[in-house]
Formats: C-alpha cells, sequence, structure tokens
C-alpha cells in the first residue's frame, strides 16, 4: 500500500539557537543583561548553513534562581495574549523587567525568541505564582504565553525529592505557536513526560513540525530520561524535538543537568553540546523541511495508524 503524503504546511527551513545559559541569580538584573548579551551573541550565527539563527530558546526559570524559595520573590505580571493576538511593548506591565528585556532583545536582533520561563504572578490571586513562558516576534510584541501544565512533584529514593506544587499554580492551556517558518509546539521540561500532550497537539495540528521546551532536569533524572525521553517524543509524533537547559552549575539548590540537544523527526540528535559542555554554551541547528518529508513518507506511522481497531480513551 503507497504511502498518501503531503508536505508539512508552512514549514521552510530554519535555524534554531537554543542558549544553554548559566542559572539564574538573585541578582534578577544581572541575569538579564547576562541573557541578552548572550541572545545577541546567539542571533549572529549557527546552523548549517551561513544564515543567522530564526529562532532563539532560552532555558526554565531563566532570569531567577531555580528554587521554591525563589519564585514568589522573583515573579512578574504577564499578560495574557488575546487568541492570535499580539501586545505591542508599549502595552508591556511597566513593573516586569524580564519582559522588558526580552522585547528589546527581540528588536535589536530581529528574530523570534521563545523567552525560556520565568515565574509569574496571578494578578487575581496573590497567593498564586506560574511557570511562565512568553515568547516574542522580531517587532518586539508578545505573542505567545504557556504556563507549565504539570509539576514537578517527585519523591525518587536515593535521589531528589521536589513539590514544585508547593509554589506553583499550573497552567491549562496547551500552546502552538504560528512562526513564519513553521508551527512548533510548546511545553515546559516536565511536561515532555506526557505524551498525550503533543500527541493531541499532533492531531489537532497536522502542521507542528517541531516541539520545543525551556527544562531544567537534574542530575537523577537528566542520566536517565533527558535523552530518551526527547527521542521517543520525536520518534512518536514525527517532529523536531528540543530541550532547553541551564548550564550545570555545583553547589545550586538544584543542580541542572545540562545536554540541551535537538533531534530530528526520526529521533537522531543532531545538535548537542560535547559531553564537557555542561557549562554555558550555545547550540544551534537546521531544521529541515525536506528531511522531515523523507521521514514521514519512508515510514508513515502518522497515516498508517488504526483507528478503526483503537484509540485515545476518553479522559471525561
Ligand atoms: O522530568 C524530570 O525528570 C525533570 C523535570 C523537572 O525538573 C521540572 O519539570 O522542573
Amino acid at each position: 500500500m503507497s504511502a498518501t503524503y503531503t508536505p508539512v504546511a508552512g514549514f521552510s527551513r530554519f535555524n534554531l539557537a537554543q542558549i544553554q545559559l548559566r542559572p539564574g541569580e538573585e541578582d534578577k538584573t544581572k541575569n538579564l543583561d547576562h541573557a541578552r548579551d548572550l541572545i545577541v551573541q546567539a542571533a549572529a550565527g549557527g546552523g548549517d548553513d551561513s544564515r543567522k539563527a530564526d529562532l532563539i530558546i532560552l532555558p526554565e526559570y531563566f532570569n531567577s534562581p531555580i528554587a521554591n524559595s525563589a519564585h514568589k520573590k522573583h515573579a512578574e505580571e504577564v499578560p495574557d495574549v488575546p487568541a492570535g493576538g499580539k501586545i505591542e511593548k508599549k502595552d508591556l506591565p511597566a513593573a516586569s523587567p524580564t519582559l522588558k528585556m526580552l522585547s528589546d532583545a527581540a528588536i535589536q536582533t530581529g528574530i523570534y525568541i521563545i523567552g525560556g520561563s520565568i515565574p509569574e504572578r496571578d494578578l487575581t490571586d496573590d497567593t498564586k505564582v506560574y511557570n511562565t513562558m512568553t515568547v516574542w516576534d522580531p517587532q518586539g510584541r508578545m505573542i505567545g504565553k504557556y504556563r507549565k501544565m504539570h509539576l514537578y512533584d517527585v519523591d525518587i529514593p536515593g535521589g531528589i525529592t521536589m513539590r514544585e506544587s508547593d509554589v506553583i499554580s499550573p497552567g491549562s492551556e496547551p500552546t502552538v505557536m504560528k512562526f513564519p517558518f513553521g508551527t512548533v509546539a510548546v511545553a515546559i521540561c516536565f511536561d515532555i513526560r506526557f505524551q498525550f500532550l503533543i500527541a493531541s497537539l499532533r492531531e489537532a495540528n497536522p502542521d507542528i513540525c517541531a516541539y520545543l521546551l525551556p527544562a531544567a532536569f537534574n542530575l537523577t533524572t537528566g542520566p536517565k530520561a533527558w535523552e530518551i525521553l526527547q527521542r521517543a517524543r520525536a520518534i512518536d509524533n514525527q517532529i523536531y524535538v528540543g530541550m532547553c537547559s541551564p548550564a550545570r552549575k555545583q553547589g545550586e539548590e538544584y543542580v541542572a543537568y545540562g545536554h540541551t540537544l535537538l533531534c530530528d523527526c526520526e529521533g537522531k540528535i543532531i545538535s548537542t553540546p560535547t559531553p564537557e559542555d555542561e557549562g554555558e554554551t550555545i547550540v544551534y541547528s537546521t531544521l529541515d523541511p525536506e528531511h522531515l518529508s523523507a521521514i514521514r513518507k519512508g515510514v508513515p506511522t502518522l497515516t498508517a495508524q488504526r483507528r478503526d481497531v483503537y484509540n485515545l480513551p476518553s479522559f471525561k
């Protein structure tokens, strides 16, 4: 039986720069100045051709320490973006320095930015803080917002015990971004473990070409699961998948794993720092529609699904 195949709508070759930024410190101004310098550096080059980056992504909690004790103190106001809309720079909250930096950096570089994640203060309930991503266009407008949905509450004997939900409230809006070069599903860190999230987004948006997540795995789960989860999600959904980690820094309350990477739609890792490169670095990749097409055509798992025999169970 020959596979029916159509190219992924709206996907054109693009360059991604993932900034494995050093972990945030208490001095937010210092963190933001440093992140901006790295964004400018990342914008200048990379990928496997001579074009500059088209999209930059930062890590989880990049503007402040990754610590439950820090989130409330560093939380900022983040406006909601109307569906399909944008928030102009002049309408950003004056008291949100991280949003201002990201908007300025997008204008300065002329590049789309997935602004990692930051603690967000709930305006209507000051007991609530979210782990929130913002997305920016080259005009410095905020074009997307996503609140982490699955909170990292784990108790691993001999490993790590953590309850993100002691401080953070969960979001409940899965998010897909339409960039001029392709449709990208976004989420944050622990969300990668939930296959139904990306599978349902993928089903509703067949034009998704990539799944990108700011993340910060740790030294317990990083070695076991960081790489395999990304490769699994990539193979299951036949999309590019990448997570962007903070650099590893011993002595922090939460030591991030590092190893930022991007794998292609057959689970092959195409860009990652060298093993000794757990420190600050920029990982460049090129996402290629022809490669994606060839893989989907060669192994047509998505069109060959037997929905007449099985289907996702309803949770409701
Ligand atoms: O899934 C994991 O092992 C790590 C997740 C995590 O650290 C997070 O979501 O913050």
